[in-house]
């Protein structure tokens, strides 16, 4: 339970959630962080707190530097109790603490969650003095939530960005650098489909607010704190908050007796044909927060189901809503799938796809029963005929 020192008199005193596998429907196999950082200043000031279930970890931690009860300052980036949990925690330990979070929405957040722990409102522009130090604010709202703010430190080029360049990834580690970096750039990808998506036009606003200061290292609130390849994460920020997609298909589908697998798998074939890299999902094998990784940066998304009791299954339902959600632009799509009779399961799918915003690759395919070897053949067909 040791803090970690990321500059001389500024260190990491989060927490690790090494179980973590599930948050709000998220499948986080690599667990979390919560991240919170103490500043040595005149004023002792600790950034952002963790969930609260993990209070005395980081109480823990900040003892190895200092006494809890002499912090000053507390910063609350972001209401969502995966950081703030621990804020009741700390108005215990030390009661004459301030504790500041944006004007308003951080305030009628905390307040509602918390009840009134004494909330100093502070604005974009607003600074802080800590001693030596200074701290800047800057309101990022809706990247995620409406209270969003991050904090810059100009004297340390420190950035404590919160959610934002985050990744649910535990370990002993602090630095992206420590590990695999193609596995914390996944990491941080499958974040922001998951999380950030639906707030493109808002992450390239804060992006424009951030990126003129002089940064050398990005402390977010999950996950590996960046400290080099800042320009590789901040990137991807600009692709993905873009919406940008690639020359790339996912054909996700769910079956009952794998007729509509036959017809996903002859759909896959038509994408080799024309040389477009393609993956096959199927929702039993693939979570839907797996799916949302691939697909935030893949440009044609075919989406399967049989007809169950005149519906689609829910198991492509859920897929389809939380998709949806999540708000995936400039995407082709296409609805596929087997029926015995009614078949209403397509015709449902394709409508889905179409609320999502999404143009048609093709007419939707509907196959009777069992598809033929002729059937199939012509979906790969039609499928390699509408590509570029
Ligand atoms: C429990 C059950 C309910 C079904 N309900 C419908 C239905 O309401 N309408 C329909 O057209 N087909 C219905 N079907 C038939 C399936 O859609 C058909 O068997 C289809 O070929 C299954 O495709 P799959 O092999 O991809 O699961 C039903 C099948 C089952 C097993």
């Amino acid at each position: 339970m040791l803090p970690v020192q990321i500059k001389p008199g500024i260190y990491w005193v989060g927490a690790i959630d090494w179980n973590l596998r599930e948050f709000h429907g998220y499948v986080t196999q690599r667990g979390s962080t919560y991240n919170a950082y103490l500043i040595m200043d005149e004023k002792i000031t600790l950034i952002d707190t963790v969930k609260a279930p993990f209070a005395e970890e980081m109480l823990s931690r900040i003892a190895h530097v200092v006494d809890p009860a002499k912090i000053d300052y507390i910063i609350s980036n972001h209401v969502e109790m995966d950081h703030s949990g621990s804020l009741p925690a700390m108005r215990r330990v030390c009661p004459n603490a301030k504790i500041f979070t944006s004007a308003p929405n951080g305030v009628k957040g905390l307040t509602a969650h918390f009840g009134d722990l004494g909330y100093e409102a502070v604005k974009t522009g607003d600074s802080l003095p800590l001693g030596r130090r200074t701290l800047h604010f800057v309101n990022t709202a809706m990247v995620h939530w409406p209270d969003n703010m991050v904090s810059y430190c100009p004297e340390e080029k420190i950035i404590f960005s919160n959610d934002a360049f985050g990744q649910h990834y535990a370990s002993m580690e602090r630095f992206a650098d420590e590990l695999q970096l193609e596995d914390v750039f996944f990491e941080a990808k499958k974040y922001y489909a998951n999380i950030v998506l639906p707030y493109g036009p808002q992450v390239q606003k804060a992006l424009a607010a951030v990126l003129p200061l002089d940064i050398e290292i990005i402390a977010p609130s999950h996950g590996l704190i960046w400290r080099s390849h800042l320009s590789d994460i901040i990137e991807r920020y600009k692709t993905w908050s873009a919406n940008e997609s690639e020359e790339k298909a996912l054909v996700i589908y769910d079956t009952m007796w794998h007729s509509t697998e036959k017809m996903a798998q002859a759909i896959l074939e038509g994408f080799e044909r024309k040389g477009v890299p393609a993956q096959l999902m199927s929702l039993q094998h693939h979570h839907i927060s797996d799916i949302m990784t691939p697909l935030m940066t893949a440009k044609y998304i075919c989406v399967g189901s049989p007809t169950l009791n005149n519906n689609m299954l829910p198991t492509v339902a859920s897929f389809l809503t939380y998709m949806k959600g999540l708000a995936p632009k400039n995407r082709m799509g296409l609805a596929f799938g087997s029926y015995g009779w009614g078949g209403q399961s397509v015709g449902q799918v394709q409508e889905a796809l179409t609320q999502a915003g999404f143009e048609p690759l093709d007419e939707m395919m509907r196959i009777q029963w069992i598809p033929t070897e002729a059937q199939l053949q012509e979906i790969t067909e039609r499928i390699a005929a509408k590509l570029p």
